[in-house]
């Protein structure tokens, strides 16, 4: 399939159907040539960081919306303009490929249309976008429920936070260092002559300054390195379990966190990993078979414990809890389309429910980390404090200065130091 045309159809199904832009890349990638793998990914994440400004530029050049069957042209457009206004694709070969992706899509009749607003672009750019960019949603490309959230929280670092999520996030890795030191494994690297940089907080991490395939990582087969944000490394090092301990790693899938953990800690009594999802399981046993390394992987309801766990009370618990995911836009442009605000309160009950349950399944005197890949107060601080108040055994470890019960937990905003938005809140039992 032609690249625009796999790029419109992605597009398509993500922005009217919902579907999520992981699920339907890779479907695609098989569709296409593999030397254009590269520009469809590009295409589509970066119409997806920009979709709404991109948008808002085609509503004065349409006569009238594109509905039904016809509604994949206007995926189609944003593919074009996106090429126009941001890439180096020069502008003929951005205008001929565009337009004759209306073939493959079976819209033939719309390819003076889409020839024409893109034209329109290309002449009434200036006009265009001073026009959109007058508004802020529509300038930082983001819906206004969001920008609003996102700005109420964090009334000083609201811009700085929606222009992080419209970057390219770099490449990060873990160190596997039960194999290697990270300075070993640096040495690595460079030997393979690619340039990384180590984080300062997570003592795995190692920044690339360039992305590259995973095969030119040194030992990655054999599980030496893997590919994690250097925010997600936190966790394992906040929840430090020890030789001996029974940990539990709470919705752990795809289980990057569980093979950490015991990267950490080989000596543990036992690991258990849980998640809801059967088909993300399969990707924890994946990444632990590459590692070479075992875990005691079970399906369930973190929220339901009794329905899969009826052993001992636990040491340390990892509960990484579903969530809206608004610390990772950077590498899931769509989370910005696919959200609603409904289920930020729907996944606040959740996370306060599974909290809860999993509570009952810590020793006294044992370690639950709360993690979530989100910036919102109603998932993090909010969802702790709440916590602390109906759960007289629950004491908060602050995490720094500031972490206190009144405004709980550690907060990592995307785009600091180059890693993602992650909160971390650690909590201890007293009796
Ligand atoms: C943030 S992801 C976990 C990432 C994982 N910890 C890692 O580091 O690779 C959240 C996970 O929660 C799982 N999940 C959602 N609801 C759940 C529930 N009620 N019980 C258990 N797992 C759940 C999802 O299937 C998803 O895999």
């Amino acid at each position: 399939m032609k690249t625009r045309a796999a790029a419109a159809n992605i597009l398509h199904q993500v922005l009217n159907q919902g579907q999520s832009l992981s699920t339907l890349l890779p479907r695609y990638q098989s569709k296409v040539a593999a030397k254009d793998r590269a520009l469809l990914q590009e295409l589509c994440f970066g119409t997806l960081r920009w979709y709404s400004r991109l948008d808002a530029m085609t509503k004065p050049l349409l006569e009238k919306p594109l509905k039904g069957k016809y509604r994949v042209v206007h995926s189609l457009l944003l593919v074009g303009i996106y090429q126009l206004l941001y890439t180096r694709v020069p502008a003929h070969a951005a205008l001929a490929e565009t337009v004759n992706a209306c073939k493959v899509l079976k819209v033939e009749p719309f390819k003076g249309m889409v020839n024409g607003v893109l034209r329109n672009v290309q002449r009434k750019q200036d006009e265009l976008t001073t026009k959109v960019d007058a508004l802020p949603q529509l300038r930082l490309a983001h819906p206004n429920w969001l920008l609003k959230r996102i700005q109420q929280a964090y009334p000083e670092q609201w811009q700085d936070i929606l222009t992080a999520n419209n970057q390219h996030p770099p490449m990060w890795i873990r160190v596997n260092q039960s194999q290697h030191s990270r300075e070993q494994y640096l040495a690595l690297l460079q030997q393979a002559e690619l340039d990384a940089t180590p984080d300062e907080l997570a003592q795995s991490a190692l920044r690339l300054a360039r992305p590259v395939d995973v095969t030119s990582l040194p030992g990655f087969e054999q599980g030496h390195s893997s590919v994690q944000d250097g925010a997600a490394q936190l966790a394992a090092q906040l929840l430090d379990a020890q030789a001996g301990e029974l940990v539990l790693d709470a919705c752990a899938a795809p289980g990057g966190k569980t093979a950490h953990i015991l990267e950490r800690q080989p000596a543990l009594s036992q690991l258990v990993a849980v998640d809801l999802d059967n088909d993300r399981l399969k990707r924890v046993h994946q990444n632990l078979d590459r590692i070479g390394l075992a875990a005691t992987v079970l399906q369930g309801d973190a929220a339901q414990p009794a329905d899969w766990w009826q052993g001992e009370q636990f040491d340390r618990i990892l509960l990484d809890a579903p969530c809206s995911a608004t610390g990772v836009i950077r590498r899931h442009p769509d989370i910005k389309w696919l959200r609603r605000p409904e289920d930020i309160t729907q996944l606040a009950t959740l996370q306060g429910q599974i909290l809860d349950a999993l509570w009952q399944q810590l020793k006294p005197g044992g370690t639950l980390i709360y993690a979530t890949c989100s910036i919102l107060p109603d998932e993090n601080s909010q969802q702790i404090t709440a916590f602390l108040n109906r759960t007289p055994n629950a004491l908060l470890k602050p995490l720094h200065a500031n972490d206190t019960p009144d405004n709980p937990g550690w907060q990592l905003l995307p785009g600091a130091e180059q890693r993602d938005g992650f909160y971390y809140a650690k909590l201890s039992k007293t009796a």
